[in-house]
Order: structure tokens, then sequence, then C-alpha cells
């Protein structure tokens, strides 16, 4: 995105501080941030992982920052040919100079990509996001040193070709065929019929040259289920689609305009045996089919990115509340004694309730992405020993907390933009092309509802496992365990402990699974078949999934702040930032505490307080908190949310860019307003 205007009044960034020292800053936000009762940069460490990787990601990020090769106007003037060939530019850009950075460490070359991409998308996203993971799991040794040096060298660019116009939720049911021919030693790719079209897959309309295909495969007239396949779909040479393959882009979409998501369609594409893809099942030179050590091994790609995207949305749910809270901070509306300025909106109580939820579970969501991901390396490390046990585990926890953290992340984004009135719609904000980033997250990597109805699934078997005594594993251990009686809070204090609002959430969680559980078994005693007792329970499973989820985000809140060292300010304001989180989510989710007695009106009484009394506490600390998630203005791309606050001055320089301001009269004014006003029998 563009760097003109924030670059103009910059003098060098000191150690401590990050952002370029501004020639003004708002005196408003000046004030919020010499009120702030602790020092946002310890808190930016913390959340980087210590002082050393804070360094480190800003010298990334400046290096791509800095770079005149990649600055470029805003993308908000752009149409989308231009948008999706700049994605393109930059993607090459990038690759040459993550070489010539020494960029060596994943983790750097990720803070490079997302500081030279900003709020676009990256034009090798599938490549690096899915196409090469795919390959990683799931060739066989032999396959891996043959394709992965040609796709981490850019020399074939790849996607993932799974969806299709007619089915992405039920994959079982995707049409695609790959059929075993043991005469040429080949398999036979081809689209059945028009909903077999692959649809969907970003960076296929026009970039990839190959493609992980998911296709049912056919051997010895047998149908073994879903394989994946690598195949080429463009020339080397000219870049034309190979013959059997058609190609195209599926239109404009509510965001992701720079991405050519694409259709793909085969007409009988002859591929060799060796690129079925063949590291967990295989099909041998005379068709023979060896099956996999678990049946869904296949899905891992998916889980892998499930896990990504909840520090995707603990990412853009904290840019978006940086913005509205610092523009909350300088924005001034409605006098409320004659004479006296008008106050901060941020002073208004609705403008905190809105924003600081938001705020409170951005640092949620980042803690639990640090445990999630942490458990994903684990089980990863298990299973590369040949152990799948955690495998069903792992699926559960990723799958529900993807959709728990995007419901959440992007309702957050939209009440963010709302907090922002007027201004909020404008593109100026930023917050159209982080709101159209993040509301596919909803849907892509499997359909939100579909995924908490999957973590539903698992917990009802642990429900049962339960019953019966036998053993958990530690994340559901909770289940096994007896409910307490009722909420032992007597006062406020007691309900700002960490351990009883952990407690509360683990009963809810407890109690609506067990619920849900009772109701497919009383479903299934009326005589109906599992699939119809199982649509009959979808509103208790999708609550029990729900509040499992909601009850490891809290707990992960609590234990992040019980096992990190931090300096005491630090902790008063993480502990009250995890109270809020936690005493909002029974507000917000009263019926449930109530419901069987656990609360009792008097105690929710205490909660609503307590809600209010803490919005003090975060009102202080709320400038600092965001700043502490330390966002440079070229990568937030928000006039709005600017480090200095001088917000006005921003927007007006900006509208001044509008491609339409580049005359004093438009062309349409001879072309239509002229005729229209000059005639004198004009016609409308
Ligand atoms: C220089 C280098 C730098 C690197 C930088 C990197 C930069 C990266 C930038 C990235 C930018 C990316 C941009 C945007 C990307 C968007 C891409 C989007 C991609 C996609 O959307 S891909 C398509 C995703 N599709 C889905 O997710 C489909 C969802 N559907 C499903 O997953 C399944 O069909 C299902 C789970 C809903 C049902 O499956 P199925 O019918 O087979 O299963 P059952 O319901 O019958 O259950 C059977 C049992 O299987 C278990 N199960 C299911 N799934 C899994 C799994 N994944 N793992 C383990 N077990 C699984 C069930 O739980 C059942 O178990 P049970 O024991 O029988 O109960
Ligand atoms: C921006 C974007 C990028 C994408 N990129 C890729 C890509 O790179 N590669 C790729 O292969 N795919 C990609 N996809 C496709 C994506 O993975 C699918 O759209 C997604 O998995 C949802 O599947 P669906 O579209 O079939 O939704 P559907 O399943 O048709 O969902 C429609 C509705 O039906 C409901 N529903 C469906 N099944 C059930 C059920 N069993 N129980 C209850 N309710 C149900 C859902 O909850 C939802 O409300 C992308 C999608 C988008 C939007």
């Amino acid at each position: 995105m563009i760097v003109l205007f924030n670059c103009t009044c910059a003098v060098p960034t000191t150690m401590d501080s990050f952002h370029p020292v501004p020639v003004k800053v708002n005196p408003d936000l000046q004030k919020e941030r010499d009120a702030a009762l602790f020092n946002p940069v310890e808190l930016t460490y913390l959340k980087d992982g210590g002082k050393d990787k804070t360094e480190r990601r800003r010298r990334c990020e400046l290096l791509a920052i800095n770079d005149p090769d990649l600055q470029h106007k805003d993308i908000s003037f752009m149409a989308r040919n231009e948008r999706y060939s700049n994605a393109v530019r930059k993607a090459v850009i990038i690759a040459r100079k993550i070489k010539e950075h020494r960029l060596t460490n994943m983790e750097e070359k990720q803070l490079y990509i997302s500081a030279a991409t900003q709020y676009d998308t990256y034009g090798f996203g599938l490549h690096y996001g899915m196409f090469l993971p795919a390959l990683s799991a799931q060739c066989d040794e032999e396959q891996r040193n043959y394709w992965l040096p040609l796709a981490e060298n850019l020399k074939i660019l790849g996607t993932y070709a799974q969806t299709e116009l007619g089915h992405g939720t039920f994959i079982r049911g995707l049409e695609t065929t790959a059929i075993y021919d043991p005469k040429t030693e080949e398999f036979v790719l081809h689209t059945p019929t028009l909903s077999a079209l692959k649809w969907w897959p970003g960076n296929m309309g026009k970039t990839a040259t190959h493609a992980v295909v998911l296709a049912q495969l056919y051997t010895n007239g047998k149908s073994y289920g879903l394989h994946p396949f690598i195949v080429q779909l463009r020339s080397l040479e000219n870049h034309q689609p190979l013959p059997g393959i058609t190609l195209g882009d599926i239109g404009p979409k509510l965001g992701f305009h720079s991405f050519d998501n694409g259709f793909l369609g085969f007409d009988h594409v002859r591929i060799p045996r060796r690129n079925m893809l063949m590291k967990y099942s295989q099909v041998s030179p005379d068709g023979f089919y060896i099956k996999p050590i678990h049946a869904k091994l296949t899905y891992s790609t998916m889980v892998e990115a499930r896990v990504t995207l909840v520090s995707d949305i603990a990412y853009s749910l904290s840019q978006a509340v940086t913005i509205a809270v610092r523009y909350s901070a300088v924005r001034r509306q409605t006098e409320q004694i004659k004479g006296v300025k008008e106050p901060q909106i941020l002073d208004y109580r609705t403008q905190q309730l809105k924003l600081f939820p938001y705020l409170a579970a951005a640092y949620a969501f980042t803690f639990t992405s640090f445990v999630i991901t942490g458990r994903y390396i684990e089980v990863q490390n298990e299973m590369n020993d040949g152990n799948m046990e955690s495998l069903s585990e792992l699926h559960a926890l990723s799958a529900g907390l993807k959709a728990f953290t995007s419901y959440v992340g992007n309702e957050g984004i939209e009440v963010c933009r709302l907090s922002c009135g007027g201004h909020g719609y404008s593109q100026a904000s930023g917050f159209p092309e982080l709101y159209t980033l993040t509301a596919p997250i909803s849907t892509f990597e499997g359909e939100n509802t579909v995924m908490l109805l999957q973590t539903a699934r698992y917990l009802m078997k642990c429900a049962t496992t339960a019953k019966r005594g036998l053993e958990l594993p530690r994340f559901v251990l909770y289940l096994s365990q007896r409910q307490k009686g009722q909420c032992p809070a007597r006062n406020e204090s007691d309900l700002l402990d960490h351990g009883l609002l952990s407690d509360a959430f683990e009963h809810r969680a407890r109690r609506l699974v067990i619920e849900a559980a009772q109701k497919m078994q009383s479903n299934i005693g009326k005589g109906n078949p599992q699939h119809v007792a199982w649509n009959n329970c979808h509103m208790y499973l999708l609550k029990a999934a729900s509040a499992h989820c909601h009850f490891y985000v809290v707990q992960t809140f609590v234990k992040y702040i019980n096992d990190t060292e931090m300096s005491d300010a630090v902790r008063d304001i993480l502990t009250s930032l995890c109270q809020f989180y936690a005493l909002h989510g029974i507000w917000q989710n009263a019926g449930d505490f109530l419901q069987d007695g656990y609360m009792n009106g008097n105690q929710l009484d205490m909660v609503q307080s307590l809600v209010g009394k803490l919005l003090d506490k975060i009102r202080i600390n709320a400038v600092a908190l965001v700043d502490a998630f330390d966002f440079r203005d070229e990568i937030l791309c928000s006039k709005l949310g600017k480090y200095d606050g001088n917000v006005y001055e921003a927007m007006y320089e900006w509208a001044k860019n509008s491609p339409l301001n580049k005359t004093e009269v438009h062309d349409s004014y001879n072309k239509y307003l002229r005729p229209l006003m000059q005639s004198s029998k004009a016609k409308l």
C-alpha cells in the first residue's frame, strides 16, 4: 500500500519506539500515551516472544517498507486488472528480495511478505500457503526430492484445487475422477459434469502452472476415495493451458480483488502414475492400492491452514481495534456542557462497550494462537514418528477455534468500522480491505458451522468416553469431571478471580456438551436414524462446540498470565483485560449461566457492574494497549489509525489522490450533464 504521506514527516526510528517520530502528535493521542499505566513496549516484547524477536520483526518489516521497488499508488485507486498485475509484480520482487536479504528462516520470510503486501493479498499466497504445504505433507521421499526444489525455487507455481462448483464442504462428494490405467501407468483426470469443475482455488485463474488436485481415485475398477495428485496446468514455455485443460478466472468477488480465484476442467488428461502424492497411500504399477494408516491424512493440509488462520484472525482483529481506538481518542463529538470542548468519543461508555470486548479478544486470540500452534507442532512431530493418535484431537481443536475466532473476528472488524462513524466507510479507514480480506475466513478452509459441527462430533464421542470412565485427552479432560454445584461468588471481588471465571466457562461447556449428548441419545432413542438425530440436535451441538472453544480461549488467557514472566504493570493490565474478556462473555451469554442455576440474578448483577467498572481500567490504557500491537502506519494502511493521530490532514491528502480528482471537470460533464442542462427540451 501507499507510503507517501507517512514518510514525509518522519525522522529515523529509535530502538524502543518503532514509529518514526512525527513532527506533531495529535495532543489527544499524546495525552492518552502519557496517562497509560504501563509501558507498551514491554507488552510488545511479550507478544513477540522477547525483545530480540521484536527487533528482528521490525528489521524485516523495515526492509520491505523502505524498499522503493515495492512502492505503488494506493490499491484503493486501482481497478481489478491493475491490482492483479501489481500483486504479481510484487510477488516476483518479494521472491527476489527474500534471497537478496538472505531471509532464510520461515518466520522472517512471513514477516517480510506481510509487510510488503500489507492489506493486499500475496500474489503467490496459494503457492506458499497450500501448494507447498500439501507437497511437503503428501509427497514420499522421492517425490519430495523432485517437486520441492522446483516449487521452492519458483520454477513452477502452484495452487490447491479441491473445491468444485457443486461441492466444497462435502469433499467425499467431489466428482473429479482419477482413473488408473495400468497399460500406460497413468492416471486419467476427468471432469464428468459441470458441477465437477474445480471452482475457487486461489492463484489458479491466471497464475499457477501446477496444482495439487483432489480427485476420486479408481483403480482396478474400484473407488478408493479422495486422493491428491500433482497436475501441470499450463505450459512452462508460454503459459497456455495444456491440452485437455480448461482454465479461467471466476470473476470479481466481495474482496480479494488482486487474487485470481479460478475454475478448472479436465478432459481425460493423462498424468504419470507417480504424480499421485504417495506418502500415505500408493498405487503400484499394476494398479494395486495400498491404503493410508489413517483415513483422513489426505485432509492434513486443511488442518495446518486452520491452525494458521487463528493467528491471522488475531492479527486482523488487532489491526481493527488499533484503528478504532486511536481514532476514538482523537475524534470529538457532541458538546455536553455549553462552551466546553466536545468529548473524545472514546469517553462514551457505548463506544467502550463496542471496542473493549474486541480489544480483549484480540489479546485472547493472540495467546490462543501461540498454544494451538505449539500443539500443532507437537502433533506433527508425533505423526512424523508414525503416531496418529492425536490427529482427531487436533482436527477438532483447529476446526472449532478457526470457526470461533473468525466469527468473533469478523464481527469485531465490522463493529470497529461502525464505531468510526462515516469515516469508517471510507477506504481511507482501511476497514473495507481489512473486512473483505478477513470475511471469507468464516467460509474457506471449512465453513464455520460445518467446522463447529466437526468439533461437536468429537465432543460427543468424548462425552461417551467420559461416561464410561475412560481416559480423555488433556484439552477435554474437564468432561470427565463432575459438575460443580453453584458458582461460589459472594461478592464482586470473588468474581474477579481468574480461577473462578475459568471454572464458570468450564461448567458451561461441560453442561452444554452433556446436554447435547443427552439430546442426541434421546433422539436416537425415539427411533431416529443417526443423521436425523444429528440434524434435530444441531442447535445443541453448535452451542456445545462454541462453549467448548470459548472455555478454551478463557482458560488459555488465564494460563498465559499465570505462567508468563512480566512486570507488575503489564500483569495488572492483562489481568484486567482477561477479567473483562471473561465477565463480558458471561454477561453476553447470561442465559447459559442462569439456565441451570449455576449463577443467580445477584451474581449476574455483579458481573454487569464489574463489566462497567473494568471499562475505566481499560479506558486509561486503551491507546497503550493498541500501541503495543506495534503496527507501523505503512502496515496499518489507515488514515484513521495513524500513530500520530493527524487524521483529518491525512484524509484530505488521501482524497486529493482520488482518480476522479485528476481533472477539475470530468468527461461525463461534456458527455451527459452539459447536454442535459443546456438543452431547452431536455427529456429525462
Ligand atoms: C517464502 C516463503 C514464505 C511463506 C509465506 C507464506 C505466506 C502464506 C500466505 C497465505 C495467503 C493465503 C491466502 C488465502 C488462502 C485461502 C485459501 C483457501 C483454501 C481452501 O479453502 S481449500 C478447501 C478447504 N475445504 C474445506 O475445508 C472443506 C471442508 N470439509 C471437510 O473438511 C470435510 O469434508 C468434513 C470434515 C466437513 C467432513 O468430512 P468427511 O465427510 O470425510 O468426514 P465425516 O464427517 O464423515 O467424518 C469422518 C471422520 O473423519 C474425521 N475428520 C474429518 N476431517 C478430519 C481431519 N482433517 N483430520 C482428522 N480427522 C478428520 C471426523 O472427525 C470423523 O471422525 P470420526 O472419528 O468418525 O468421528
Ligand atoms: C475467498 C475464497 C478462497 C477460496 N480458496 C480456495 C482454494 O484455494 N482452494 C479450494 O479448493 N477452495 C477454495 N475455496 C472454497 C472454500 O473452501 C469453500 O467455499 C468452503 O469450504 C465452503 O464450502 P461450500 O462453498 O461448499 O459451502 P456450502 O457447504 O455449500 O455451505 C453453504 C451453507 O450450507 C451449510 N452446510 C453445508 N453442509 C452442512 C452440514 N453438513 N451441516 C450443516 N450445514 C451445512 C453451511 O453451514 C452454509 O451455511 C475458497 C473460497 C473462498 C470464498
